[in-house]
């Protein structure tokens, strides 16, 4: 693959990022941030790192505004990455390696190693031509995304920092499109995990009753594989896609009695389990949900019971759906939009993101948040064997940000090309920045 020696600086910074370990069970933090300090002191950020939760780092870096009473905008990624299955992969996943077509293998090179390293190149290279934000830039770096935030995005969110930031704007995570339009998510469903329990007759295994556990706990799963094939419908018939419906899937079965090698097979258990993971759409009637769950799911008449292990809600901490706008009401939408557009890019229609992401807790404070990985004709491969991204499709990216963040940041005058920022005009970001 052809890199200029620019571009191969770049990607061997992405790809220095990749070789540090920080997989879970038990990633080791600490690599990691010295790592990323060195990067942000290259650049010339001013650079904060607080460990709300011991070992656990959020790095936090700052590009000061000309004007410090404006929204601030937030770059937000996470540094965590999930375990790999070592024997399917055809690479090393921690060795980084690109191969002659120019696909970096790497656990991370999608989700979402790319992006925190691409903020930072991006504002790299409009540092390098001069150009001087109005609002001041944030680029944070949180753990433990991958085991829900809660030491991470979820402290530093909650935080008085956070507060004194005043951010007006957040970039978080998307996903990478299998065709040319960027994909781009203004909300996520939300979490159901919950687990039901089934009492009933014990007994022979040979006879046949009614009301033995495993027989209560068939009857629920039949309903619960129903509700799932009636949502599954509407995204095959292309009806809906995938974050509009609510998904449901039996992550988890326990039963009987274990011997040394086996299971008991004459006796019939008096208890199963089944454990759910469900994605909750905040397009879908939660009332109609719950109904379903108590009624037919997990009825006390059928001696089920159910737990919570988390319950998501689909709005805001004001109560309002946690949706960002994504039309003309949404000057933060508008700017967006061009500068992808600026940068030779498309966008395919926003999406509801599938699973969870640490944007929900910008979300949930009213904040406007989109869901964004710049990776086009990129087979999508997070959490997969084998996640790879080509360098020329990293190398695009950080051109896209750079828009975005001139876009977001600008003044107004600043011409599509970052080493020209003095010149051209932009007379629609102006009248939009009055309003934000
Ligand atoms: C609710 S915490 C789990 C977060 C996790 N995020 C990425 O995969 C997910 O399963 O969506
Ligand atoms: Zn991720
Ligand atoms: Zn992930």
């Amino acid at each position: 693959l052809p890199l200029s020696p620019k571009e191969e600086e770049v990607v061997s910074r992405f790809q220095e990022y990749l070789r540090i370990d920080t997989v879970h069970p038990s990633p080791n933090y600490y690599p990691v941030t010295e790592f990323l300090i060195i990067q942000g002191k290259q650049i010339g950020l001013d650079t904060k790192v607080v460990e709300y939760v011991q070992g656990k780092p959020v790095i936090l870096f700052t590009w000061q505004g000309t004007d410090s009473s404006l929204p601030s905008v937030l770059l937000n990624s996470h540094t965590d990455v999930v375990p790999v299955e070592l024997a399917h992969w055809k690479h090393p996943p921690f060795a980084a390696k690109m191969d002659e077509a120019g696909d970096i293998f790497a656990r991370g090179s999608q989700d979402m190693k790319c992006v925190g390293m691409q903020y930072l190149e991006a504002i790299r290279n409009l540092m390098a031509a001069g150009f001087k934000p109005q609002r001041s830039i944030h680029v944070s770096f949180v753990p433990e995304e991958e085991v829900g935030g809660v030491d991470g995005a979820k402290k530093f969110y909650g935080s008085s920092d956070f507060k004194e930031l005043n951010v007006g704007m957040v970039l978080d995570e998307g996903l990478a499109s299998e065709d040319g339009n960027y994909r781009v998510f203004y909300a996520e469903r939300t979490v159901w995990w919950f687990y039901i329990t089934a009492q009933g007759h014990p007994g022979h295994g040979s006879r046949l009753f009614d009301g033995m556990a495993l027989e209560n706990l068939r009857i629920s799963l039949d309903a619960i594989a129903d509700f799932r094939k009636s949502e599954f419908d509407k995204v095959k018939s292309g009806e809906k896609a995938e974050g509009e419906v609510t998904s449901v899937n039996n992550v988890y079965l326990t039963a009987g009695r274990p011997t040394p090698t086996g299971f008991v097979m004459n006796v019939q258990p008096s208890q199963a389990e089944a454990g759910f993971d469900m994605r909750v759409s905040p397009l879908a009637d939660l009332d109609a949900l719950q109904k379903l769950l108590d009624e037919e799911w997990a009825p006390a008449s059928r001696n089920l019971t159910y737990r919570f292990l988390q319950k998501g809600k689909v709005t805001d901490d004001f109560g309002n759906l946690a949706v960002t706008a994504v039309d003309d009401s949404n000057p933060w939408w508008v700017l967006f939009k061009r500068a992808v557009e600026k940068a030779g890019g498309t966008l395919a229609k926003p999406e509801i993101f599938m699973a969870a992401t640490d944007g929900r807790y910008a979300r949930n404070q009213g904040i406007p948040t989109l869901g964004f990985s710049p990776m086009t004709n990129t087979q999508v491969l997070l959490h997969d064997h084998n996640e790879f991204l080509n360098a020329k499709e990293y190398l695009k990216g950080i051109k896209v940000y750079e828009q975005i963040l001139m876009s977001f940041t600008g003044t107004g005058d600043e011409s599509g090309d970052p080493s020209n920022s003095k010149t051209g005009s932009g007379e629609l970001s102006e009248t939009i920045h009055t309003e934000l």
